[in-house]
């Protein structure tokens, strides 16, 4: 069952999941089509367990340069088992060439699948899945970027995600849990940005056939409470509008840097009447996130509005729709993104105060960033803690749910001087219940 709303970020809540053991580099996994892969260091955790480097098998150890990751669960646990029936369906390479091939697209947002398996160690058993190996991701570029994009690279960024909605829509699925911190930036190509994280994803169409509107008062609110369709808050199973939906309160939210319902996450209802009234007045809605006169995305979302449940989303007039947006302010889709606002200058004037005190975590996070990536160790050993929540100056508060935040400078109490690279918090029923943080000395 797909988790519940959760806020802000990234992952989801702390749920009571088995997570898998780190398995040494050099462990061989052998998929299901018989070919075997090689662990390399782990690169990441999620809810469900640990993602590696990997490469095809061979003599060589795998190092930081691997084309791939593999995720790994506990057997027996749910959400990759149903992240890989996507991939399975809908990510086979071949169709992905293909689709390319005839919209003539350069390249296609969707990771590719390379592979999956069981696999036992120690009496315990294993699922495990081959695919793309990612850069950054774009809450980290969102955070680096003092939370705003400028309006090129948002509206660039809304075309790559059209052509990745496009393909998984006419592939039975829908994603229903865009954000930035689920879109990652390619490997070897900074102008290439993939849509990954299908632990949610849902067939609403399978065999083609279109499931029907259904509200079911036990799944209110799916997804991630600030971007999450109207259809999700009322628990119904996201269609194709509900991630045109979220990506319209994406592209917002990067252009203005919080949507007005941000300070009130944990109220779930709050959310939910906000975003309804949002629909009812969208001009009203922009001139809330926007001071300027001009509102942009203010005809996406119209567009968006217009579409019922089981509609057919007109893919090519909302490009037309960005693409109108790129040329009123004189720039053209070059395939280049350039995050930076010194490169492309800001955005329209945001309606959202953002105090001091927070405008300085910010910088503090910036500064961070910066002189931690010069580190580039990222796969040198490296501790994880779990130690009890205490909130930094700069920290703002946590209201509700999970987060993962960004770099900063500070001291481990165990090894003097370190940067901490991945924190994550949580709190649930209004208490705040645990930290963990990666410090990279
Ligand atoms: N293909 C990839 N290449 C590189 N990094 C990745 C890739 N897929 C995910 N990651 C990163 O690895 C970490 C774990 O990702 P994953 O999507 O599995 O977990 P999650 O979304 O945090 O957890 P969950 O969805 O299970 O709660 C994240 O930081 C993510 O950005």
């Amino acid at each position: 069952m797909p988790p519940k709303a959760k806020a802000a970020g990234k992952g989801r809540g702390p749920e009571k999941r088995k997570l898998a053991e780190e398995f040494p580099p050099g462990e061989v996994l052998t998929d299901t089509g018989k070919k075997s892969w090689k662990l390399g260091a782990p690169i990441g955790q999620g809810g469900f367990g640990l993602l590696y480097l990997a490469d095809e098998n061979s003599s060589k150890t795998v190092g930081a340069g691997a084309p791939y990751v593999i995720k790994v669960e506990p057997s027996d646990n749910g959400p990759l088992f149903s992240e890989l029936k996507f991939y399975m369906r809908a990510a086979k390479p071949d169709q992905i060439q293909s689709w390319m091939k005839s919209h003539k697209t350069k390249y296609l947002g969707v990771p590719k699948y390379w592979g999956s398996g069981l696999h036992e160690k120690g009496g315990n058993r294993y699922r495990f899945m081959v695919m793309d190996r990612f850069g950054t991701d774009l809450q980290k570029k969102f955070e680096e970027s003092g939370r705003r994009f400028p309006r090129k690279v948002v509206l660039q960024l809304g075309l790559r995600l059209l052509d990745i909605l496009e393909y998984i829509h006419e592939h039975e699925y829908v994603h229903a849990d865009i954000k930035a911190s689920n879109l990652l930036l390619s490997h070897n190509n900074p102008n290439q940005v993939y849509l990954v994280d299908y632990g949610l994803a849902y067939r609403y169409s399978p065999e083609g056939i279109l499931k029907e509107y259904k509200e079911d008062p036990k799944r209110c609110h799916d997804g991630t409470i600030e971007f999450t369709s109207i259809d999700a808050h009322k628990g119904v199973s996201p269609c194709r509008r509900s991630d045109l939906e979220i990506l319209g309160y994406c592209m917002v939210q990067w252009l203005c840097s919080k949507l007005p319902w941000e300070d009130k996450l944990q109220d779930s209802l709050y959310v939910r009447d906000s975003k309804l009234r949002c629909r009812d007045n969208i001009s009203d809605f922009m001139s809330q996130c926007f001071s300027s006169p001009d509102k942009p995305g203010e005809k996406f979302m119209e567009e968006v509005k217009t579409l019922s449940y089981t509609d057919k989303p007109a893919y090519q007039k909302l490009r037309s729709i960005l693409e109108a947006g790129l040329k009123s302010i004189g720039a053209k889709d070059d395939d280049k993104l350039e995050f930076s606002s010194s490169v492309n200058g800001v955005g329209p004037l945001s309606s959202v105060e953002v105090g001091p005190q927070r405008a300085q975590h910010r910088k503090t996070c910036c500064c961070a960033v910066m002189v931690a990536s010069a580190f580039k160790t990222w796969h040198a050993p490296d501790l994880f803690e779990a130690r009890p929540f205490k909130r930094s100056p700069f920290q703002p508060p946590l209201i509700e749910g999970r987060e993962e935040g960004g770099v900063s400078d500070s001291s481990s109490p165990r090894q003097g001087r370190a940067f901490i690279i991945q924190s994550e918090r949580w709190r649930k029923g209004g208490k705040e219940e645990g930290r963990k943080e990666r410090w990279r000395i």
